[in-house]
């Protein structure tokens, strides 16, 4: 039996990541009170130990790695860089977010008046459910509390995945959550997992240039979900750094020494290698938090991964008979801060707003920040072929792109995919390089809006950007490139695949 004097919710997220905070902001749209619990940092891993943190660290050590440079005509002297220095620039940026946030929640508070009748609260703590409309907080410093929720959403995001052999221990062996408890570069890092986020470290720690960086690859080819030529350039690009790769190796086993830890690996033709490094970084991928919201007494279950499968209202159930819904990393959706975002939304657009349209994640551009840059749109060579959608690519390097030669940065390309099916309709882009992250949103625009190479060749790009590679990759589809293949075999490709 549930007390009177317990405080009822229009909206209780559990989470305070994009996908809580972004639900929290819309439900104030339609002036709903609203609760959002969070039992460690505020935004989640989208502001703290995850992508505005690590975007923070990329951004400084890009820099780093330009003013370090020698071939530019200019050579600094004397540059130095700091750990410590480095972290407190990171955790600054956190703040600076976590304090927009808390402003927008102490604006919306109930005792101000601007939120029409809406407000929100912010309760820290560990969230579980007590039943279907109760939950339980084990607060921070005021003991256990409970809430009443007419509506939730469980946004509480995902965690890294543990290895089985490599026990993590904040110090020597760490993972992503856990590397700004370092307290200096280590001068020699062996990062375990060679997908996005360990390939974005990878570039990090190699771009400041303090540590001898190894990553251990157990495929052919790092980030294996892309084409097999994106891949190699952002292999060879690693390696061009200075990051030592270990493809097809396994992990075997640590020993651990006072100062060192020597490392075992096993390669796939049977020889092996030990190496000596300081500090192991594990990122093998992130598994939700599922496990510690006793979903069961709620009704609810997780699948066997710990996901929870929705629908396209981001209901774990019949929309009409939900109110518990899911956002975010928790939904095995694409681990992504847009993600994460628009479900969060579109809940709540779809409680109160009577928006009723399903959600397409086909053309969310993804950004994978490496040297240089990666962006990704739509469907790449290896998706189209599982499909058999025959299609003609163009691959097109910024090495004959005059603002690329401008900023003496030709490492790049793009590479598109249009249907082979006479309707010339964009299918895909894949473009690396220096801006590939900030114009692959407009190319995204061009695959929504489901146009062919003839209707977006109708605009011109201006002079000089990098997009105009993108603009001569098209042309290329077309057969009236300026620059031509029969001269610039290595820059300029053009493909065609038929199931
Ligand atoms: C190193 C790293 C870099 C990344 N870089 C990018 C990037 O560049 N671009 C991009 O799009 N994505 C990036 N991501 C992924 C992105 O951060 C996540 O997809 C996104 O944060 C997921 O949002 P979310 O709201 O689902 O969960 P989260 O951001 O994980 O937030 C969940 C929140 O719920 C809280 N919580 C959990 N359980 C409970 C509970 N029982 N009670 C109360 N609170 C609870 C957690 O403390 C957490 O604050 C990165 C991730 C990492 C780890
Ligand atoms: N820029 C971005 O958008 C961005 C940045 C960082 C993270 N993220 C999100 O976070 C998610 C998690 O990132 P992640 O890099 O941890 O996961 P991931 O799934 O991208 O990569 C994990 C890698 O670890 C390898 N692996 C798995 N088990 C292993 C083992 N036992 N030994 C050695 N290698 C092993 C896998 O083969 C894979 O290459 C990503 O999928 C992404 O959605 C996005």
């Amino acid at each position: 039996m549930q007390s009177d004097n317990i405080e009822h919710f229009d909206l209780v997220v559990i989470g305070s990541g994009p996908a809580g905070f972004a639900a929290a902001m819309r439900a104030i749209d339609f002036h709903k009170k609203v609760a959002i619990v969070e039992e460690k940092n505020l935004g989640g891993a989208g502001v703290f130990h995850g992508a505005l943190t690590s975007k923070t660290m990329w951004e400084l050590s890009a820099d780093f790695a330009v003013a370090s440079a020698v071939n530019r005509g200019y050579r600094a002297s004397h540059l130095t860089v700091d750990y410590k220095k480095v972290k407190k620039t990171v955790v600054n940026a956190a703040k600076t977010k976590q304090y927009q946030m808390l402003s927008q929640i102490e604006s919306f508070s109930s005792s101000n008046k601007i939120g029409h009748g809406g407000s929100l609260t912010l309760i820290q703590g560990h969230g579980s459910f007590q039943d279907a409309h109760y939950l339980n907080i084990e607060t921070r410093g005021e003991g256990e509390k409970v809430i009443y929720g007419e509506y939730f959403i469980i946004a509480t995001g995902s965690r890294p995945r543990q290895h089985p052999i490599l026990k993590t221990d904040g110090h020597r062996i760490v993972n992503s959550d856990e590397l700004l408890g370092l307290d200096r570069f280590p001068e020699r890092m062996l990062i375990v997992g060679s997908g996005i986020i360990g390939c974005e470290f990878a570039t990090i720690f190699s771009n400041f240039n303090q540590t001898e960086v190894h990553l251990l690859d157990r495929a052919h080819c790092v980030i294996p979900f892309e084409d097999k030529d994106v891949s190699s350039f952002v292999s060879e690009g690693l390696e061009k750094n200075g990051v030592q790769i270990h493809h097809t190796a396994n992990f075997r086993t640590v020993r651990k020494k006072e100062d060192s830890l020597d490392v075992v690996l096993d390669y796939e033709d049977g020889h092996s290698r030990v190496i000596e490094v300081d500090v192991i970084l594990v990122s093998i991928g992130r598994v939700p938090n599922t496990d510690h919201l006793k979903l069961e007494n709620a009704g609810l279950h997780a699948n066997e991964r710990g996901f929870l499968e929705i629908n396209n209202e981001c209901a774990m159930e019949d929309f009409s008979k939900c109110h518990i819904f899911a956002a975010g990393d928790t939904t095995g959706h694409k681990a992504l801060y847009c993600v994460a975002e628009e479900q969060g939304r579109h809940i709540v657009e779809a409680i109160w707003g009577n928006v009723a349209y399903p959600l397409d994640y086909s053309h969310l551009p993804t950004l994978m920040f490496f040297k240089p840059e990666l962006a990704s749109v739509g469907m790449n060579e290896t998706q189209l072929q599982e499909k058999k959608i025959p299609y003609r690519a163009a691959y097109y390097s910024n090495k004959l792109v005059n603002r690329a030669i401008a900023m003496q940065n030709t490492r790049g390309f793009v590479k598109i995919m249009i249907s082979d099916d006479g309707k010339n309709k964009i299918l895909g882009m894949r473009a690396g390089g220096p801006q590939a992250s900030a114009f692959i949103t407009s190319f995204a625009y061009l695959l929504d809006q489901n146009l062919t190479v003839e209707e977006v060749l109708k605009n011109t790009h201006p002079h000089p950007s990098v997009t105009e590679g993108i603009q001569e990759c098209l042309r290329l589809l077309m057969g009236m490139s300026i620059y031509k293949e029969e001269v610039f075999p290595e820059e300029i490709k053009l493909t065609e695949w038929k199931p």
